[in-house]
């Protein structure tokens, strides 16, 4: 087998250190620098001229007390490697990828690995090797961003942008148990577009998609409080729960939003009251501290307010207690 005299190895190792794609820096047991590559060189400014044999903390102060510092003491005192998590360090060492991210101060990202290093006949080393994972964090924030907006698209409906019907379900849910845990009231209305039908028939689908749009916002900026949602329920229907609200509140809040459906002022000639505009009919279920229900009650209540609401005329509401 061809081994290399020793002075050729140590070229050779030098060369490898020198082209290698991450950052390698060695510290003696006083943890004074005795190695920096070329890829330290390159990202941090600093030539080997300036650090070796400095203080490591010298030089890189900011890592003085730092988990960076913890692992060393690990490494050189306890003989344990550590990996710092990206995560949680996000980028330690004062390294750049150019001169333009330098003047912004934007570090590159780093993985930080130390590992002690036995060497015979002196005391513990440590390595400390940083790996550039710019790219794979930006590609992660990208993901966490694109399934930021996938969950939001999920949850809300393409036309008027409020909340769905999958949304709605899965908060009905959520505030009906709740209401139950904590014995707080709970409403829900039904709230429908009168005459949409003849309006569809009358303007056109697309007139019709606009007045959903007009008569969803404005409903929807009623709300108040963070835990109150309206959600487009179907096609001219949609629904609002009402958490922590008794029937006396959720009355007052229907017929708000009854008015404020009206003083829209969107034209429907074939509205069939005298006044000519979009109205809305609804009903209101409240499902009461002292007598909770199944939510399939109280969302049958609300539908059944509904269409008394409706079978009185419209434009009005109604309510109905679940039993
Ligand atoms: N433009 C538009 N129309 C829709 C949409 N979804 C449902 N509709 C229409 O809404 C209308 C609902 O009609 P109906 O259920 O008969 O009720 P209505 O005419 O409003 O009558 P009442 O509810 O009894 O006052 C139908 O003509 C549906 O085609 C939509 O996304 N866009």
């Amino acid at each position: 087998m061809h081994t290399l005299p020793a002075s050729d190895r140590l070229n050779l190792l030098q060369s490898i250190l020198c082209a290698v794609n991450i950052g390698a820096v060695v510290l003696d047991g006083e943890r004074r620098i005795v190695l920096w590559n070329e890829w330290m060189i390159r990202h941090s400014g600093l030539t080997n001229d300036k650090v070796i044999g400095s203080d490591f903390f010298t030089t890189c102060p900011g890592l003085r007390g730092g988990r960076v510092d913890a692992a060393i003491q690990q490494a050189l005192y306890n003989n344990f490697p550590s990996l710092l998590s990206q995560t949680l360090n996000k980028a330690p060492f004062a390294l750049y990828s150019n001169a333009l991210a330098a003047a912004r101060h934007e570090r590159i990202q780093q993985a930080v690995e130390v590992t002690p290093i036995a060497i015979e006949g002196a005391p513990r080393h440590c390595l400390i090797q940083i790996n550039d994972v710019s790219i794979a964090v930006a590609r992660e924030k990208l993901l966490r961003e694109q399934t930021m907006v996938l969950r939001s698209q999920t949850f809300s409906d393409g036309l008027t942008g409020i909340a769905n019907r999958r949304h709605f379900d899965v908060a009905m849910e959520k505030e009906h148990r709740r209401a139950k845990r904590g014995g707080t009231p709970l409403s829900l209305l039904m709230i429908d577009i009168d005459h949409f039908k003849a309006y569809n028939d009358h303007y056109g689908h697309q007139k019709g998609d606009q007045c959903l749009i007009q008569v969803a916002a404005a409903l929807a900026g009623m709300l108040k409080r963070p835990c109150d949602l309206m959600a487009r329920y179907g096609g001219e229907e949609f629904a609002m729960i009402l958490p922590e609200t008794d029937v006396e509140q959720a009355t007052m809040m229907a017929e708000t939003i009854r008015a404020r459906a009206q003083e829209l002022g969107i034209v429907h000639e074939r509205s069939g009251i005298d006044t000519h505009q979009v109205t809305v009919s609804i009903g209101i279920a409240t499902q009461k501290v002292d007598a909770p229900v199944e939510m399939e009650a109280l969302i049958g209540a609300a539908d059944r307010a509904l269409y008394q609401a409706k079978r009185a005329g419209r434009n009005r509401i109604a309510a109905l207690v679940p039993a």
